[in-house]
């Protein structure tokens, strides 16, 4: 039998009935190896709006035939800046002109892409090792109009995801707008839902293992940034932090623990044709022999570790993890494990046999993971999500021009030969979207060691206290080699008061002590400070211990603020149309700025109203802004 994928072009099963045309998407036949990008037809294109809504919730950037065929190319690669690249799949549209690229807002607000930026584009394939296992996205409903508290089922949103989206590239933090149809319930439902994490396999070295060969670590499903979903691709659900999102079924929530493979997998069913019965067994049971093997030295030796636990894998999963915070862990899948031995009536009764019967578990390490211990070192992704909950809207070119600048910062630091600290100053009126810039900055960066402090930890916090819990962070950041942290609203930090004017003088010595001193030989560390008192924070010396100011503007002609209100997805054309008329006048005869999260912010409130008001109701708020 030949390992070798077939060359017959493979097809997709098309869902019998989808409440919207999906166009099939062509699976990759698996050429092993598969080649990597090819930038030999690499092209410049400006960005512009994807035609319809139609277009956006396909998922694809569109791009004209001329450019790029999608029969020959399926995914491209897009290089805003020089330190990040984004992956999209493509599709032609002939109201798209030469040289013009299109993408929906999600894309574009993932992206950080503005209209009529000019991008360099260039065709894009996956490896053999980029195929989807599973992949988890948070859900939240796009528009605040469109929540229910009724329940959706996880189990329908996965399959009509994969059937809209099988063969589609996915990129760990892509956003996107996900519609679908409940037909037991005649509703039609649309998300916007973020990958959170993707598990891919190297569909090559699988077989490879599968007949004998290669090494056991081969066909493990490893963390990747992105890949090529599967029609049969493990889904999950999670409800996005703080969302109404109601779900239910198997394929929601953290605790879902999905296997790679599940048992219906079928070559034939995922679009990979032609390949004959013997091989696909060979397939199927090399992943169905993979589960996690983990051990601890104390629980083999006592037999309570079960043999499906893998240590290696484990320890890469928190290679963040302190010894303390590992040893936590353990104790945490202990526990869990315990839990099942507790029977929940009147009274909690212990099962008599439990010392025999206690077995810890891949699902009880799962859980710890997700529930009881998080690293103290390592990146705070949560942190930086909380901090975008509208997401980016690129209102004009200074977007850009602020995100480049962070970037600048954080390739100097990175290039930095021995040991290396900068520090960037994020100032702007207050509610101009400072921290949301910083964290797109810190998310850009792609360090290892990814922290934020902020006033909200320090709550209750005595000064000394405060100042203890600073110079902990900066110890902290300055372990790792390469790290950047956030201050976030260094006012708030010092308790500055502009009545007075007051402010914790020790807090101020100790963050300019820590702004002064330079971390390890072989360390580098980027601090980002967001601030809206700059002349303030000048008088205390501040600026002269950082290396660059980046000002952070409101917004100020009609065009930016009908920009930020159409990206909000509450209004229609029409009265998209009658805000910017009314905007456009009111911007000229007050000279109105406000900043981009004070205007979600009016967006939001006026949505509480009637729906008939909620427009005036929104033009009232923006005047009293304008004539305060
Ligand atoms: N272009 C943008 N730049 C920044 N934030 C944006 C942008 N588009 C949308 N947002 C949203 O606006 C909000 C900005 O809030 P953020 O806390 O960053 O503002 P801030 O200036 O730090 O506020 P404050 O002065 O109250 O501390 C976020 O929810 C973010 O998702």
């Amino acid at each position: 039998m030949s390992q070798r994928f077939t060359q017959q072009p493979c097809c997709y099963l098309a869902p019998s009935s989808t409440h919207r045309p999906v166009p099939p998407p062509t699976l990759q036949r698996l050429t092993p190896p598969r080649p990597t990008t090819s930038y030999s037809t690499e092209k410049m294109f400006r960005v512009r709006k994807a035609p319809s809504e139609e277009h956006t919730l396909a998922n694809f950037a569109y791009v004209n035939k001329a450019d790029f065929d999608a029969t020959q190319i399926k995914h491209i690669r897009i290089d805003p800046g020089p330190a990040h690249h984004y992956i999209f799949s493509i599709r032609n549209d002939p109201s798209i002109k030469q040289g013009e690229i299109a993408f929906g807002v999600p894309h574009r607000k993932w992206a950080v892409l503005s209209l009529d930026q000019e991008i360099r584009v260039s065709p894009f394939t996956f490896q053999s090792s980029e195929y989807i296992g599973s992949i988890v996205l948070s859900a939240d409903f796009n528009a605040k109009k469109n929540v229910t508290s009724e329940p959706l089922n996880a189990d329908l949103m996965a399959r009509e995801f994969s059937m809209q989206f099988g063969g589609q590239a996915f990129t760990k933090g892509m956003r996107m707008a996900f519609r679908f149809e409940d037909k037991e319930k005649n509703k039609t439902h649309t998300l916007s839902l973020t990958v959170k994490s993707i598990e891919g396999f190297d569909i090559n070295k699988a077989a490879i293992a599968a007949s004998g060969g290669g090494t056991a670590d081969d066909n493990k499903p490893k963390p990747i940034e992105h890949g090529e979903l599967l029609p049969n691709s493990g889904i999950v659900f999670d409800k996005e932090e703080g969302s109404m999102l109601n779900l239910i079924g198997k394929s929601k929530g953290k605790s879902a623990y999905r296997s790679i493979i599940n048992p219906n997998w079928d070559l034939q069913q995922m679009g990979i044709g032609g390949l004959d019965n013997e091989f696909s067994n060979i397939f199927r049971r090399a992943f169905a022999s993979r589960i996690l093997r983990i051990h601890t030295a104390r629980m083999r030796e006592y037999n309570k570790l079960d043999p499906n636990v893998d240590l290696d894998e484990l320890s890469k999963r928190t290679k963040n993890f302190s010894g303390a915070e590992l040893e936590g862990l353990v104790r945490a899948a202990q526990s869990s494990a315990m839990n099942r031995l507790v029977k929940a009536g009147n009274k909690a009764e212990v099962d008599p046999d439990a010392i025999e019967k206690l077995m810890i578990n891949p699902g009880d390490f799962e859980h710890a993971l997700e529930n009881d211990v998080k690293p103290q070192f390592g990146r705070s992704d949560d942190a930086l999500n909380r901090f975008q909950s509208w997401g980016m809207t690129v209102w004009g070119p200074e977007i850009n021009d602020i995100l480049s600048k962070g970037d600048l910062s954080v390739s100097q630091v990175r290039n930095l030969k021995a040991r290396g600290f900068k520090s960037v100053l994020i100032v702007g009126e207050p509610k101009t979207g400072k921290t949301s810039l910083a964290a797109q900055i810190a998310r850009n960066s792609d360090f290892p060691f990814v922290k934020v402090v902020s006033q909200e930890e320090m709550i209750g916090l005595t000064e000394s206290a405060k100042c203890m819990a600073l110079k902990k962070a900066f110890e902290d950041a300055k372990r790792s080699k390469l790290s950047l942290l956030l201050v976030d609203n260094i006012d708030r930090l010092i308790d500055y008061s502009p009545i007075g004017p007051r402010f914790s003088n020790p807090v101020v010595q100790t963050l300019l002590v820590l702004f002064n001193t330079l971390p390890p030989p072989g360390h580098r560390l980027l601090v980002l400070v967001t601030s809206s008192s700059y002349t303030f924070l000048k008088e205390l010396g501040f600026l002269d211990v950082v290396s660059r100011v980046i000002e952070v503007p409101r917004l100020s002609t009609p065009e930016q603020m009908v920009r930020v209100i159409q990206e909000t997805n509450n209004y229609t054309d029409e009265q998209i149309l009658e805000i910017e008329r009314n905007l456009r006048s009111l911007v000229e005869e007050t000279r109105l700025k406000i900043g981009v999260k004070h205007l979600l912010e009016l967006v939001e409130e006026a949505n509480e109203s009637q729906p008939e008001y909620q427009v005036t109701s929104l033009l009232e708020e923006i005047e009293a802004v304008a004539t305060k």
